[in-house]
């Protein structure tokens, strides 16, 4: 492994953990390096928390080991606190402290220095906040002070879980930029999300997570080339039709059948059919389109909504899982 590489600061080995006969994350490899923001993403239950919870040393893995500027978080707790900081859920902020107060205490918990508490709200626009108690703040601002709360110690590594989980746009908005600011500062950022636009924005490097496995890794940008197609052309075919187009006895059903037809369009890699709308993966989207209106024609189907996109870090999950981020 690379643990002497100089860009290498935290090495994720094998990690495995188990509750009962579930297991929750199945053997996670992955490296984050030094400066980057590192994102992991996948929907609600894909193992994201456990897996950052064992990168932080809150939980013990059953297998493999995670390391942190080369302290090994099983066995140097002591030693990875200082070079982390993690972001607490909002809810378990005390509420009748005030803004200062908490982060005063949260200062007080550290042997090494920390950072002068002035600037330190500043840079997360929660100086106007200093006196008001945390009760008082609102779902972006606890937010913000959960941040202040993991920078207080300078670390290498903030863990962000999830951090706009709930927060109205702008509120999401300020809290990147603030995310941003902090990896033009050098801090290593490892972040949660199950939302694709905020994975997308703000990661250097993408991990894509499902059922406790690491399905893709790599910038968003390599992500998405790595479905080998520019664009994806999305419309739907009423259900009836779709049927009724099958004839009576279908061999394979009527989806499965169109699949295949769809799929020897000129230009078309691939096929996904979300609910009930259909998407068609194309290097060539202009000629598939015309083979596509042409074959709505001869089938004498109509395409309802059709359009057209370039591809996103949701068509990289369905191809790798044949399942959407989003819940249904
Ligand atoms: N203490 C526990 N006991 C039993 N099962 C657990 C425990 N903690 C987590 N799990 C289960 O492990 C799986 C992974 O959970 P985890 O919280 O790591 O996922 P996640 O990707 O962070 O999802 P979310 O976005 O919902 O937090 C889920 O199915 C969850 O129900």
């Amino acid at each position: 492994m690379t643990t002497n590489q100089p860009d290498t600061l935290i090495e994720v080995s094998g990690l495995v953990k188990r509750y009962g006969a579930f297991t929750a994350v199945n053997g996670v490899s992955f490296e984050v390096r030094r400066g980057e923001v590192f994102g992991l993403l996948g929907p609600n239950g894909a193992g994201k928390t456990t897996t950052m919870e064992m990168m932080e040393g809150l939980r013990q893995p059953d297998e493999g080991y995670a390391k942190v500027a080369g302290y090994d978080t099983r066995t140097q707790l002591s030693k990875v606190k200082e070079v982390i900081g993690v972001q607490l859920q909002s809810t378990s902020l005390f509420d009748l402290l005030t803004v200062r107060e908490i982060t005063e205490m949260y200062a007080s918990f550290y042997k090494v220095p920390t950072l002068p508490i002035g600037p330190l709200l500043e840079s997360v626009m929660l100086e106007e906040k200093l006196r008001g108690r945390v009760k008082h703040l609102s779902g972006g601002q606890k937010q913000r002070l959960a941040i202040a709360l993991a920078l207080v110690n300078d670390p290498q590594v903030v863990f962000l879980d999830e951090p706009t989980t709930g927060l109205d746009p702008q509120a999401r908005r300020m809290l990147w930029d603030i995310i941003l600011r902090l990896r033009d500062q050098g801090k290593t950022i490892v972040l949660s999300t199950h939302y694709m636009d905020e994975a997308e924005l703000l990661s250097d490097r993408i991990c894509l997570m499902d059922s406790g496995r690491v399905v893709a890794l790599d910038t968003p940008r390599e992500l998405i080339r790595s479905l080998g197609t520019e664009s994806t052309i999305e419309f739907r075919i009423a259900a009836a039709a779709v049927a009724a187009a099958a004839g009576e006895a279908p061999p394979s059903g009527p989806a499965e059948e169109l699949t295949d037809e769809l799929r020897a369009l000129e230009g078309v890699r691939d096929t996904a059919l979300r609910k009930d709308s259909w998407v068609l993966y194309s290097d060539a989207p202009q000629a598939t389109l015309t083979a596509l209106i042409a074959w709505a024609e001869h089938r004498a189907l109509d395409l309802a909504e059709l359009r057209t996109r370039t591809g996103t870090l949701e068509d990289v999950f369905i191809h790798m899982t044949g399942r959407s981020l989003r819940e249904e």
